[in-house]
């Protein structure tokens, strides 16, 4: 009994993960931190069902969702509840390695780039997959998606990594079967509904580092 409950806990649901991001903005369009790392949480959960071989990948997620739960519950949380708050109160504060890694280098602020980062990837690569066709490849929309984002900021060796991971990703049928929401119609639709969700947060986000100059923060 314990046994399936610690299994059912593991299961992934993108409903659960869609509904994470809508809980993420506030009245005022800011961003709650709290649920963006839920999302995340809820992504990881997808990842690790997918085998072992992607868990450099999630490890290094998992290290950042932490960074940032960590600050959200340490002395001063209140200033983490929002992405915005925490970006005003970090640079307010010289909290921030702006040009070098240096006594902050694992700032709130530099932590969440690099998921806002990965943010859009998901964001592209779910639109290939909401126009996909039965036979489409999740290895060739994943990449082309990487591609054409995260791996910008990545150098060489992770590229090349992440480049053989995308390799032994499941087919599109299996991708579909894990996401725990019914046949591929479903799918589809709950994309149609996720994608405006994930892209507005990441627009917000983008708009906010890039008007403190924030978007290449080593
Ligand atoms: C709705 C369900 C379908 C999609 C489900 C997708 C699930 C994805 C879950 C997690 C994605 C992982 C996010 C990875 C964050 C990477 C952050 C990053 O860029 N880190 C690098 C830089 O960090 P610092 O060194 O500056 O601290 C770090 O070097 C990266 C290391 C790990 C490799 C990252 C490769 C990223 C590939 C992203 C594609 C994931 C493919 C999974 C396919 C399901």
């Amino acid at each position: 009994m314990a046994g399936s409950a610690v299994i059912e806990e593991q299961k992934f649901s993108l409903q659960e993960v869609l509904d994470t991001f809508k809980l993420c903005l506030s009245e005022n369009q800011d961003v709650y931190v709290e649920h963006y790392v839920a999302g995340w949480r809820g992504l990881v959960k997808f990842m690790n069902s997918l085998g072992n071989v992607f868990t450099f990948i999630s490890k290094d997620a998992v290290n950042k969702i932490q960074i940032l739960v960590n600050f959200l519950n340490g002395e001063n949380g209140s200033h983490y509840v929002t992405i915005q708050s925490m970006v005003k109160y970090e640079l307010d504060n010289q909290l921030v390695d702006l040009e070098k890694r240096g006594s902050h280098p694992e700032s709130g602020s530099r932590t969440l780039l690099r998921l806002h980062r990965a943010l859009r990837w998901l964001e592209l690569f779910l639109e290939r997959l909401r126009t996909s066709t039965e036979d489409s490849k999740t290895s060739v929309m994943c990449a082309d998606a990487y591609n054409e984002s995260l791996s910008q900021h990545h150098p060489w060796v992770i590229r090349k990594a992440a480049g053989m991971a995308f390799y032994v990703l499941p087919g599109r049928p299996t991708f579909f079967e894990v996401m725990n929401v019914g046949g591929a119609e479903k799918v589809v639709d709950m994309l149609g509904d996720a994608i405006p969700m994930i892209s507005k947060v990441y627009q917000i986000t983008e708009d906010l580092y890039a008007q403190n100059n924030l978007l290449e923060l080593p």
